[in-house]
């Protein structure tokens, strides 16, 4: 069976409850946390080396999110990924702020040399660096930290996506003020949303996670991450609507993506179903 819509996907994982384990940042971690069980599944948090594998092997997908990464924790990313990839779990990269530094290129190099995700998740400036890793050419000389320095014009975007998502044999969801998703033989854009979602830190965080969630489905890996993608832009749009009827601020838009999310999953998999 192969599921392409987003009732089927949610249907699916309100039947399963996918457990993800998520190797995460402590910046979002609680939002990744609260935005897997608003959405159906669950999150189980742990990197210490001595106990990643374990908790891989229950989990039903894993999310390697290099935020704030150090040694110990590049380490567990490869143990839990290389064990994931062993069990055929899907395995989702968020590279975040690939190229602030000389040591984050390089421990990324490392990770992607053992293990092959099914998906990356990344801004636009994390896409390129992925590139140049992958591919021995200069980095941008300008970095954004976490966020992207980079405002590409959406035909380079288009162009990158296919471009590291044919360098890794994955498929890749480049997202920005418009998303990209690729993998390496079909692009699409996603378009809409709501730019308020870059003032509050995470959106791209939570989005990963998303995308591994929907990777528990019987779906392919480039229907699931556009099915996240698209259903994260929705989500943003009808969070803001409500954030101004409310005349409310951006820590109300925050709370509001965490209900329009389980709305619209939970709406979609009770009706159809
Ligand atoms: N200008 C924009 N307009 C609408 N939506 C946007 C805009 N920029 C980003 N987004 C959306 O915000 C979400 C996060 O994408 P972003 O590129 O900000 O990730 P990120 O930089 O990795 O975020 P973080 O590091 O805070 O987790 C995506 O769903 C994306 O579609
Ligand atoms: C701000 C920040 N720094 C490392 S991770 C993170 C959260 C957004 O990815």
């Amino acid at each position: 069976m192969s599921l392409n819509n987003i009732e089927e996907i949610s249907f699916c994982i309100h039947q399963d409850a996918p457990k993800i384990h998520c190797l995460t940042n402590p910046v979002t971690m609680q939002d990744v946390a609260n935005l897997l069980l608003a959405a159906g599944g669950s999150a189980v948090m742990g990197q210490d080396e001595q106990e990643v594998e374990e908790i891989t092997s229950f989990c039903h997908g894993t999310l390697l999110n290099t935020g704030v990464p150090d040694i110990a924790k590049i380490q567990a990313c490869i143990l839990a990924g290389q064990k994931a990839n062993v069990l055929g779990h899907p395995v989702v990269l968020d590279p975040v702020g690939a190229g602030a530094s000389t040591f984050r290129r390089k421990e990324l190099q490392k990770l992607l040399q053992a293990v092959h995700p099914t998906a990356v998740r990344c801004n636009q400036e994390e896409a390129v660096v992925l590139c140049s890793l992958l591919s021995d050419t200069d980095s941008p000389e300008k970095h954004g930290g976490v966020e992207s320095s980079l405002q590409m014009a959406e035909r380079d975007v288009c162009l990158i996506a296919g471009q590291a998502a044919s360098l890794l044999n994955c498929t890749v969801l480049i997202t920005g003020k418009e998303d990209v998703v690729s993998d390496g033989k079909q692009t699409q854009i996603l378009t809409g949303g709501d730019s308020r979602i870059r003032r509050i830190t995470g959106g791209g965080c939570m989005l990963s996670a998303l995308c591994t969630l929907f990777l528990c489905t019987d779906t392919s890996a480039f229907d699931a991450v556009r099915a996240a993608g698209a259903l994260w832009r929705e989500t943003a749009l009808e969070a803001g609507r409500r954030t101004d009827a409310e005349k409310s601020g951006i820590g109300s838009f925050h709370v509001h993506l965490f209900d329009v999310l389980e709305e619209k999953l939970m709406y979609t998999s009770k009706h159809k179903f």
